[in-house]
């Protein structure tokens, strides 16, 4: 079935990203999430969708988080991170939030497919998840015959949107390890409001 080989290609983009992360960047980039006064998280989209998802586990964590433009989101300063997913690093309201951001002093995380984008430019840390985004043409991807037309069975962005989350979790489970943290630990964080 289509919906078989759409899970097998997403999960092959999973599986060569995670193969090709890059330890010595994501330690510098864990230790700047736990050293932070607060971490702010942004993404536009389901890459925004992404962002509030490991918003929420860093705040079971117990790390002061803020989704960027609720609105309790606070002033962000010296002292502080701004983690920013963007699959292609170009997304205007990315790039200003970051140069704001940069101005004031914070530190800034890209979680993106081009780290030689206008978002790499301005980050002190930059993880890159390879996976098609909004600017690849569907040209260089697998496509199948459906309806009698080859088309992308993972359209736009999802590849490296669904391969940002899976990185994001795993990185959750890394974060459990080095802040010596347990899932009661995180439970008890939990909302009970719901
Ligand atoms: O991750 P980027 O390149 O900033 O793009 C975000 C945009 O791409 C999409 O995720 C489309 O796949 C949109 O939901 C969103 O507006």
């Amino acid at each position: 079935m289509i919906i078989n080989d759409a899970i097998a290609e997403i999960l092959e983009n999973v599986n060569q990203a995670s193969q090709s992360l890059d330890q010595d960047n994501l330690e510098k980039a864990m230790g700047a999430l736990i050293s932070s006064a607060n971490v702010f998280v942004m993404g536009m989209g389901r890459s925004g969708l992404v962002a509030k998802a490991f918003a929420m586990r860093l705040m079971h964590l117990g790390i002061s988080v803020y989704v960027v433009g609720e609105t309790i989101t606070p002033a962000i300063n010296t002292g502080d991170t701004l983690l920013a997913i963007s699959g292609s690093g170009q997304t205007s309201t990315i790039l200003s939030t970051a140069r704001i951001a940069k101005k004031r002093g914070a530190n800034i995380i890209a979680i993106t497919s081009y780290p030689e984008s206008l978002l790499g430019d301005l980050s002190d840390h930059i993880i890159t998840i390879k996976g098609r985004t909004k600017i690849d043409s569907e040209q260089n991807y697998i496509k199948r015959q459906i309806n009698g037309r080859h088309q992308s069975l993972a359209p736009m962005g999802t590849l490296f949107e669904i391969t940002s989350l899976i990185f994001l979790d795993g990185l959750i489970a890394e974060l459990m390890h080095k802040m010596d943290k347990t899932e009661d630990d995180l439970k008890e964080k939990h909302n009970v409001l719901e």
